[in-house]
């Protein structure tokens, strides 16, 4: 239940169903390791954010039923999605949701950055001034946090070339965006290529052990690059279907 939060913030981590999860994975990862690999992000995202000072709470915003005990565990409240309609409607639901209950400030963060930290999650937090700040991945274009005073500043516009599209809609409603800077949050995890790096940088505990798992087949095909697309029935390097 969320609670009146007064003057307050709240992180807002949304994720899909586990089992649409990391789509573009698809050719190098089974759909076992793919729910895998989602869900220990996502934890080490819930270690990184629910420990923050001086935040009201963490929400994490899902159409996934499944996921309420793991937001349990972590003392994050689980808020169900009216239908499963994209993350920007994932995203503005959790923000009017929350703006009703009195938050003053929404931060969200996608459930799939496994290298950031609550040392990292309280830096960033600390240099926002601006009531919308963005923090941009590391190829430029998309966005790996948005900070909203209030929720409703802006309408969310995560998807292709979403960093633009937030600084565009902060100036549309007469707000000046601030960039905020992270290494930690630059690193989001979407293709092939961001699995590779994230076999050879730092990650949270939970990721880290999902990779010792996996590592061979990650790191099998020739130059180090991802191993091609495993048979269904290959199961000895990557385990069993769950
Ligand atoms: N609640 C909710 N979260 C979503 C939805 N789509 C994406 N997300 C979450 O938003 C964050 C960024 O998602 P993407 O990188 O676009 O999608 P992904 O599932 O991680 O990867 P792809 O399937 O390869 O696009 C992740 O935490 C996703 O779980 C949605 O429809 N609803
Ligand atoms: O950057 C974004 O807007 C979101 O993370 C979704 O886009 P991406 O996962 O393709 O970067």
């Amino acid at each position: 239940m969320i609670e009146a939060s007064g003057n307050a913030t709240w992180i807002v981590i949304p994720v899909k169903r586990l089992e649409s999860a990391k789509q573009r994975l698809a050719p190098v990862l089974p759909a076992h390791a793919r729910r895998e690999l989602a869900l220990a992000m996502l934890r080490d995202v819930l270690e990184a954010a629910t420990p923050v000072r001086g935040i009201r709470g963490v929400a994490v915003v899902t159409p996934d039923e499944r996921l309420r005990p793991v937001c349990d565990a972590y003392g994050a409240t689980w808020l169900g999605e009216e239908s499963v309609s994209g993350m920007n409607a994932a995203v503005a639901h959790a923000a009017r949701v929350l703006e009703a209950s009195g938050a003053a400030r929404t931060v969200v963060i996608p459930a799939d950055l496994p290298a950031v930290s609550v040392a990292a999650v309280e830096r960033v937090l600390a240099e926002i001034t601006a009531d919308v700040a963005i923090l941009r991945d590391r190829r430029g274009r998309g966005t790996n946090m948005l900070a909203c005073r209030p929720p409703s500043a802006i309408q969310p516009r995560f998807g292709t070339g979403s960093f633009a599209a937030h600084i565009e809609a902060a100036w549309a409603r007469g707000l000046t965006p601030q960039e905020i800077h992270s290494p930690a949050f630059a690193c989001d995890v979407d293709t092939p290529e961001d699995l590779l790096a994230l076999t050879r940088g730092a990650c949270g505990r939970n990721t880290a052990r999902w990779i010792e798992h996996y590592r061979a087949g990650i790191e099998s095909g020739s130059n180090g690059e991802v191993a091609p697309s495993l048979g269904a029935g290959q199961t000895t390097t990557w385990g069993k279907e769950a």
